[in-house]
This record gives structure tokens, sequence and C-alpha cells, in this order.
């Protein structure tokens, strides 16, 4: 059983200029995020661009996080989909055999399912590989053009029987399904919400667990933020929302994706996150000199969190 509240970040895989992981950073990363009060990593989701890696790289990616997390991090969280399930299988079987807290996966990303019933089977072939090991379904509609709902997710699940089971990570905008799945789920698995910008919009609907991008250089905000609403404190924990929309409003701005965030974690952190791989792209020393600026002007630069 997988128990995780609070913020968990979506982290990004550091390379060199040439591509090669940089798994020599994760260290200062980690201190980085604990820093900031993030104890929780979710490693090669799409932020990590997790399916842009081989096998090998992503088997080395979670060895690491997990030795430079011991100690310090509460909950390693690896993502192990893509396109084959025995990839995935394997990654997963690595996942457990090196002491991960938790597995996640997407559905299969080129012949998909088509129903609630057919995620559920992809499930239980995942617990099957890492029958020890929580395992939360990635909901990400949006990319993957995979649109079940959770709740009949969770039915089907339970009608199936997969013991490793855990939840899911929410990245949809059926607020609905969301709700319904926490009301009638919650008290045995997790559901974590995927929009950074919208925590507080959910945070009424009984949700505890956030996974997300922009808590690798900005968990102090929606620590804060969580806070503020758990005490009652609306006001400040829309202002915090509002420092949150500025914030993704300077990456929306300048079109939004994996590639852009890499860069933005790479100027607040100061640790080289390196470039992104095929196919974003690097964007141009002037562009990112007016990122700055833009963040800088919002204090994102500053810590005014
Ligand atoms: C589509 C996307 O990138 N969503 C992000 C958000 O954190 C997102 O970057 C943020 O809310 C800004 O829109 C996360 O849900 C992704 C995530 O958790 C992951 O990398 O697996």
């Amino acid at each position: 059983m997988l128990r995780v509240e609070g913020v968990i970040a979506a982290v990004f895989t550091p390379v060199k200029e040439n591509g090669a992981l940089n798994l020599d950073v994760i260290d200062r990363y980690v201190d980085h995020l604990v820093s900031q009060g993030v104890l929780n990593v979710f490693v090669g989701g799409s932020t990590g661009e997790g399916v842009n890696f081989s096998l090998a790289e992503r088997k080395q990616l979670t060895e690491k996080w997990v030795t430079a997390g011991s100690g310090k991090l509460q909950n390693v969280i690896v993502h192990v989909g893509g396109v084959s399930i025995p990839d995935s299988q394997d990654l997963a079987r690595h996942a457990e055999s090196v002491g991960v807290q938790g597995i996640a996966t997407l559905p299969t990303l080129f012949f998909k399912p088509q129903n609630a019933d057919m995620v559920a089977e992809h499930l239980k072939m995942m617990c099957d590989a890492a029958p020890n090991t929580p395992l939360l379904y990635y909901h990400l509609p949006g990319n993957t053009d995979v649109n079940i709902r959770i709740e009949d997710l969770v039915n089907a699940v339970e009608k199936l029987g997969v013991p490793t089971f855990s939840g899911a990570k929410f990245t949809g905008s059926d607020l609905r399904d969301l709700r319904r799945s926490i009301k009638l789920f919650g008290d045995r698995y997790v559901f974590a919400y995927g929009c950074d910008e919208q925590m507080l919009c959910v945070l009424p609907l009984g949700c505890k667990t956030f996974i997300g991008s922009t808590y690798n250089y900005a968990g102090r905000l929606y620590n804060k933020l969580i806070d503020a609403y758990k005490n009652g404190d609306m006001e400040t924990a829309l202002r915090q929302l509002d420092k949150s929309q500025s914030l993704v409003g300077v990456l929306f701005a300048h079109s939004f994706d994996a590639g852009i965030n890499k860069q933005v974690m790479s100027l607040v952190s100061g640790i080289d996150m390196g470039p992104p791989r095929y196919p974003m792209v690097y964007r141009s020393d002037d562009e990112m000199k007016q990122v700055r600026s833009e963040l800088e002007e919002g204090g994102f630069l500053n810590g005014i969190y």
C-alpha cells in the first residue's frame, strides 16, 4: 500500500551536453528538493522524458535515485510504462529489485486499450512482474488519448484482482471522476493530481497528493499553499495559487513542453539539467534570457514564494 501525501516532484532527467545521462548531479538534486520540503519523487514520467531513454538508461536512473534518496527521500516512485509490456515488466522487476517504494505505468502507447477491463489486465501483468511493489496507473489522456474513467478502472481492477494496485496519478480534467474516485475509494488508494497550477481547486475535493513538474523548483510555494488551505487561510492559499499560475504562465508563453521546463529547472535551481531529447527543442540563449527576465520579474528567481 502506498501511503503518500503532499507534493511529489516529477523529476527531470539530467543529461550532459552530448545527451548521455548525468547521474552525478542527482545527489545535489535530492538536496535541492529536500531543502524545499519536497520528499517524494516520480522518476521517468513525462517531465523526466522516461520513454525517451533506453531500458538500460532507465534502470541506471532508477538505481541512482534510490541510492541518492536513501535516508533523505520518503518515496521514490518510478514510471515504467512505454510501448511494450515485456519491456515495462522488465523495468518493473528491476525497480522492485532495487527497492523503490512504488511504480507507475501509462497505458500502452501505440496499441491502445479500449476500455477499463483492458487497462486492468495490463495492470495485472505489471503486478505479476513486481508483486511486492505498489502500482499506480498514470492517467494522462491529453497525451495518451486513452481516456478511461478512473472510477471504472478501480472497479475493473477490483473485479480482476490486482493486489499491488494503489491508485492513480490523475492528470485529467474530469473533476467529477476525481471526486468520485476519492469519495468511493480514497480510503484504499491514492489519487495524485497532476495539474500543479490547479492545486487549490482539488484540495476541497479531498485530494491530498500531488505529482508535478513545478514542485521541482517551487516546492515552497506549494507547501505554503497546502498549509494555508489546511489552516483555513484561503486568502494566502489563493495568493499562492496566483503565484503558481504566474509561474506556469511564463512557461506557457514560451510554448510549454518538458524541454523548456527542464531549462527553467536549470535556471532556477542552478543545477544543469542539460538539453531535452528529440523531439523537444533546446531553447536558444536569447530565448532563455527572456525567460530569465520574466521569472525574475515574478520573483521566481529570488525565492519569493
Ligand atoms: C502535462 C504535464 O507536463 N503535466 C505535469 C504538470 O506538472 C505540469 O507540468 C504543470 O501543471 C504545468 O502545466 C505533470 O502532471 C507531469 C508529471 O507529473 C510527470 O512528469 O509525469
